[in-house]
């Protein structure tokens, strides 16, 4: 099981094209960043996964289907994408009536409504907010009720765009704990992120956009202590990473025990 893009590029209905020719796959379980300069293509990319945007050429396959064949709607049922803004996804009047849409969309059983109500619930942390309208909620909560809804929907792959802007500690360690149990479900969680601290925080493989195209793929390690990726895909090294080089520490220090490790 994985999502596979195969030499797949997009253009926009106004002919500019956005990504060309990428390949990469997405197996299931896994944890994903996706880091990269503005306008590299990101969003895009992430797009082609989960159907919205269809390959002009080349293809995309989930789980052995390819998205050209299916709906977006049916696509989405299997990769989940909590938009970059939660006020382009969140559409009805109380968190509880988000969180339930899709599975009332499913037609499924009250007790399995419930039950995906509540671990997605769980796992995003807004029980206390369940009858309050989304848009008397802050923004950070806001993003919160767009990903629960997105994990009520049991996707096999969830895609989160930029789930840090606007969290604070508290948020970040709710992400950090919901990714974990998700990934323990089985499930993939892909991110696109400028944080690059809560990338090599919480991902294992690393994706470094540039140039409409992948421009490399691989451990924390692999991509923030390779000078020429930080600089083409105008990233930065995650902060104990610059300190060490500052401190010309040897062994392409990322984390913090490591730091002390070596101090
Ligand atoms: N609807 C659209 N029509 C035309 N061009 C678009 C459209 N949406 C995005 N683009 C362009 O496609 C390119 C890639 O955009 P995309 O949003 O995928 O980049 P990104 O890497 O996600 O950037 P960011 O980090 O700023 O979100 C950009 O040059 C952008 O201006």
């Amino acid at each position: 099981m994985a999502i596979e893009i195969k030499n797949a590029s997009y253009a926009y209905p106004n002919g500019f094209m956005a990504v060309e020719n990428i390949s990469i796959t997405i197996k299931e379980g896994e944890r994903v960043a996706i880091v990269g300069q503005n306008g590299a293509g990101k969003t895009t990319a992430v797009k082609m996964m989960n159907g919205l945007n269809k390959p002009c050429a080349g293809d995309v396959i989930v789980d052995g289907i390819n998205t050209k064949d299916q709906t977006t709607a049916s696509i989405s049922r299997m990769v989940g994408y909590v938009f970059q803004n939660p006020d382009d996804q969140i559409f009805n009047n109380s968190v509880k009536a988000e969180i339930e849409y899709m599975p009332r969309y499913f037609k499924l059983s009250e007790k399995e409504i419930e039950k995906r109500v509540n671990h997605a619930v769980e796992l995003s942390g807004v029980e206390e907010y369940l009858d309050i309208n989304p848009y008397d909620l802050p923004y950070p909560i806001r993003k919160f009720v767009a990903i629960a809804a997105v994990i009520a929907s049991e996707p096999r792959y969830i895609i989160l765009d930029e789930p840090t802007a606007g969290q604070d500690k508290f948020g970040l360690d709710i992400l950090s704990s919901m990714i974990t149990s998700l990934q323990n479900e089985g499930v993939a969680v892909l991110t696109i992120t400028h944080d690059m601290e809560f990338a090599v925080n919480n991902f294992q493989r690393i994706v470094a956009m540039a140039h409409k195209n992948i421009l490399a793929d691989g451990t924390a390690k692999e991509i923030f202590w390779n000078e020429a990726v930080v600089a083409d895909a105008r990233i930065k090294k995650p902060q104990i990473g610059e300190l060490a080089k500052m401190l010309s520490l040897e062994g392409e220090i990322l984390f913090c025990d490591e730091l002390v490790a070596k101090l």
